[in-house]
């Protein structure tokens, strides 16, 4: 029988989501924030997970979804205190992500000192592409990701501006919670956020990797 746990498949069954906050300089300083000198951290649950083919819903609680393009690093071996020279053994592959996110929600958040949840974890807040195979991208800190809304480009950066590399992020992640196969890293967004509306039609990709797309709707309820 196959197995249940198909690890290009992890979203169907995938634990945790770790997003990192503010790992690219001009993003953060786009928002007014402050540069990091360690990793901010959130988290998203399982339920975010959405695939191409399926619409991304502007919760009904917000008047400014944001997109944000993101590398995300699969876990494919669990571990703990990992070190940075191991780390990459415990990557599996990568999926290309956008961390959608309730702008209006999260300047609320902020200004209350109230923790992302409803700005960043709603249902689909987490559009994944397929799984790209550790080996297929040789160097994760030199590649272009972009995105597009409508066919205009409004994010493009190469990986190699993050502030913290995948391995110190493992690191420091696996540190205060355990990392489990089927976890997902998110690495943070280039600048170039912006809202986006009803109909809209998102392409993302990775250059000479993959690309995909995405059409927002709103949510009913
Ligand atoms: O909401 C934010 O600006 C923090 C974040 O997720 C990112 O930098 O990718
Ligand atoms: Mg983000």
């Amino acid at each position: 029988m196959a197995s249940s746990r198909n690890l290009t498949r992890f979203w169907d069954w995938g634990r945790k989501i770790i997003c990192v906050g503010r790992n690219y300089t001009e993003h953060a300083m786009e928002l007014n924030n402050t540069i990091p000198t360690e990793p901010v951290l959130f988290l998203k649950p399982s339920s975010a997970y959405v695939r191409e083919g399926a619409p991304i819903l502007i919760p009904y609680y917000s008047s400014n979804l944001h997109h944000e393009v993101e590398l995300g690093v699969v876990i494919g071996k669990s571990g703990k205190a990992i070190s940075q020279t191991v780390a990459m053994d415990h990557v599996a592959g990568y999926v290309l992500c956008l961390d959608m996110t309730a702008r209006d929600i999260q300047e609320e958040c902020k200004k209350k000192g109230l923790p992302w949840t409803l700005a960043k974890a709603f249902d689909t807040s987490c559009p994944v592409s397929d799984f790209i195979p550790k080996e297929n991208i040789l160097d994760p800190h030199n590649i272009n990701i972009w995105l597009k809304v409508n066919d205009k480009v409004r994010q493009e950066s190469n990986t190699s501006a993050m502030i913290f590399s995948i391995p110190y992020l493992i690191s420091y992640i696996s540190n205060i919670i355990a990392l489990e196969e089927g976890d997902l890293i998110l690495t943070g967004t280039p600048k170039g956020v912006a809202a986006v509306q009803e109909n809209d039609e998102m392409k993302a990709g990775i250059d000479g990797i993959l690309s995909m797309k995405f059409t927002v709707r709103k949510q009913s309820h």
